[in-house]
């Protein structure tokens, strides 16, 4: 990280507690923190209510932490793309070392609170999640390759793992099944916000597929991806995880999701452009709920289970 172009130390004020939260990416790693909760609760294991309470807690914490890592990081890219320049540390609120100190503080506590309150490892695995974000996504590929978040998206899927390790101290297929959703869910859900932040990476250099490829060749991959996560997400409806709940869910969500992919591959980038990428916009938006409601199905699967309604 260079920070020639943020604020030197002695023009910043201090930092309000609200930049420091900030700092956790807490709207970002709410989704995060809700697919590692359905993770833990899907999961046969029984731990006890509050251990499975500081388990989610310091799964948020941890992911809160490499949210701050990756800002550290990212302060010098941040400052000159207009959706980041406002954040703590390229507006000089919070100095990066302050960021760093609470991203590596948070790492290690909450690894080792994890380890304590479910198992060492779930703990391991959050540590090699965080590691996974700030090291390999942030600082390796993001600079360097178009497919930066192709293979950076398995940080993001690791969560709901995670979350089944720490109530069952194993992996097993349903957990491998979830990272697998998450993991081809994030190419669509991330190059559609590239199609309409295009010029923010440029003016970073930085290489995302919308900037090396152009919009043309994103649309086709958006669409590929979105086939590949549609037939994975209805197929899981069949396996353990689902059941007849999920299944309807699923099949309504991604005749959506098809449908918003086909739209943004037919665009011309004249009218995208002339109704400022309005269908972009919307399946961004359609990608959050996506993956919001195929997590909240799993979850009611499993509360129906014991009443007799839910899985197969
Ligand atoms: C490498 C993987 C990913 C990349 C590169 C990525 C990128 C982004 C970016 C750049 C934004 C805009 C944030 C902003 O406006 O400040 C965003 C928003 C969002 N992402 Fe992702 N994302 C990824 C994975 C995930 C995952 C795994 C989740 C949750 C499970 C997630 C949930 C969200 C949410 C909830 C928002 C909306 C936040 C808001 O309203 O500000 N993302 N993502
Ligand atoms: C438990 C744990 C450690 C979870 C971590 C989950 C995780 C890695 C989420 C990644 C999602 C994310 C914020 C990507 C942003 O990309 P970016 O950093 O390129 O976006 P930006 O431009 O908004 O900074």
């Amino acid at each position: 990280m260079t920070d020639a172009t943020i604020m030197p130390h002695s023009q910043r004020g201090e930092g309000s507690f609200g930049d420091y939260v900030a700092l956790l990416k807490p709207r970002v790693m709410s989704l995060v923190v809700f697919t590692a909760m359905v993770g833990l609760f899907a999961a046969p294991g029984a731990l006890h209510p509050f251990e499975a309470f500081c388990a989610v807690l310091f799964i948020a914490t941890g992911a809160g932490a490499s949210g701050a890592l990756n800002m550290w990081w990212d302060a010098d890219i941040d400052v000159v793309m207009k959706r980041t320049a406002g954040r703590p540390i390229p507006s000089g609120r919070v100095a990066p070392d302050e960021a760093l100190a609470l991203g590596l503080g948070l790492s290690g506590l909450s690894v080792v609170m994890l380890g304590l309150a479910a198992n060492w490892a779930a703990a391991g695995l959050l540590a090699f999640t965080i590691f996974f974000y700030a090291v390999v996504y942030s600082m390796w590929l993001k600079r360097s390759t178009p497919q930066n978040i192709v293979i950076g998206g398995a940080a993001g899927a690791f969560p709901p793992m995670i979350g089944w390790v720490a109530a069952t101290g194993s992996v097993s297929l349903e957990a491998v099944l979830m990272f697998a959703l998450i993991f081809m869910w994030t190419p669509p859900h991330f190059w559609a916000l590239a199609l309409f932040m295009k010029s923010d990476y440029e003016d970073a250099g930085v290489p995302m597929l919308t900037v090396t490829h152009g919009r043309k060749s994103t649309r086709r991959h958006i669409w590929v991806y979105t086939l590949l996560v549609a037939a994975l997400a209805v197929g899981m409806g069949a396996t353990s995880i689902g059941g007849p709940l999920y299944l309807l869910v699923a099949v309504v969500l991604n005749l959506l999701f098809i449908k918003g992919a086909w739209d943004i591959l037919r665009r011309d980038e004249d009218s995208a452009q002339a109704d400022g990428y309005a269908t972009e916009k919307r399946f961004f938006f359609l990608s959050l709920v996506y993956l919001f409601l195929h997590f909240g199905a799993i979850w009611a699967e499993t509360l129906l289970k014991p009443v007799g309604l839910g899985g197969w």
